[in-house]
């Protein structure tokens, strides 16, 4: 068996050109959805980040604005701007790039981000929504995955999920949108004992530890599908290049299907970034939103 090759690219062209067609939707209310992006800090792979979410923002007529402060910012500075960013009623969405530099407390900063503009389903109250069931803001990078699953195998009910890491950002949110979907999920980390054997009993893997290509066949069962979260930059013959979590060329042999890095995960992350700006637009424009 060969697995097939999940297309990220071509999938979140489709959720683009949706989302294109329910911003022009909204635009004919006299509502411009408008997502702020905020940057603090110069990491390279976060400037590079930032850009594409301008870009595609711009390409599926979101208004964007950036936000950037230097490395030295203080956590007042960063405080100020998302409250001037809450306080417009011109924004909608309100995203600010991960990881902060060290000084500033995360937890600090998401939670002063209204949860109505949360594009990133980060703040408390959206990810005690997404636990509770509630139709809340959801983070980007699960909520892309859950897309290309169902894409890839229709109703997942009672399927066995293993999510291998458990971030705020992927795995903890990704446990629950596959428990929401009536799968059996167990999810796995650095203490986890015998992990392959685990891993090797599930029908659904989504790696997302950030090891260059940790998971190999002996962790996959025949016939499994294998989505890969991990981005991670490697030198390899003196070049840089980008591998997943997964090792890929040992896996495809044995999976049904797998999303290869590039062109897997990442363009969903920011498609459904898209998504979820439209999304808080229209729900801060609707009769029943709050003040
Ligand atoms: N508040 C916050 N929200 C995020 O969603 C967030 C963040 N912080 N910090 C950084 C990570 C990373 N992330 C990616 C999005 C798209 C690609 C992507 O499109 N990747 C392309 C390749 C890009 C390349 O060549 O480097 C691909 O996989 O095909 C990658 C990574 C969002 N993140």
């Amino acid at each position: 068996m060969s697995a097939r090759l999940i297309d990220g690219k071509a999938t979140a062209a489709r959720v683009l050109a949706e989302v294109a067609g329910d911003v022009a939707a909204l635009k004919a209310r006299g509502i411009e959805p408008a997502l702020a992006v905020v940057l603090v800090g110069s990491d390279p792979a976060s400037q590079v980040y930032v850009r594409n979410k301008v870009l595609r923002a711009g390409e599926v007529g979101i208004r964007s604005l950036e936000y950037r402060l230097g490395a030295e910012a203080s956590a007042a500075e960063v405080l100020e701007v998302v409250e001037g960013l809450n306080a417009d009623a011109s924004v909608h969405g309100i995203l600010v790039q991960l990881p902060l530099p060290a000084h500033i407390s995360e937890t600090q900063v998401l939670q002063a981000i209204d949860p109505a503009k949360d594009v990133d389903g980060f703040h408390s109250e959206n990810v005690g929504g997404l636990s509770q069931g509630r139709p809340v803001l959801t983070p980007c990078t699960p909520a892309g995955c859950m897309r290309l699953l169902r894409d890839t195998l229709g109703d997942l009910a009672g399927k066995h999920a293993v999510v291998v890491g458990r971030s705020n950002i992927v795995g903890k949110p990704m446990a629950a949108l596959l428990l929401a979907a009536d799968c059996s999920v167990t999810v796995l980390h650095s203490r986890s004992v015998k992990p392959q054997r685990l891993c090797g009993q599930a029908d659904i893997v989504v790696a997302a530890v950030g090891r260059p290509r940790m998971i190999d066949a002996d962790w996959i069962k025949p016939g499994a599908v294998v989505i890969d979260v991990g981005i991670n930059r490697i030198e390899d013959d003196g070049r840089s290049r980008l591998v997943g979590d997964v090792d890929s060329d040992a896996v495809q042999p044995v999976a049904s299907a797998i999303t290869p890095v590039p062109g897997g995960v990442g363009p969903m992350t920011i498609a459904m970034l898209m998504h979820n700006t439209v999304t808080a637009a229209r729900q801060q424009h609707s009769p029943s939103a709050q003040e």
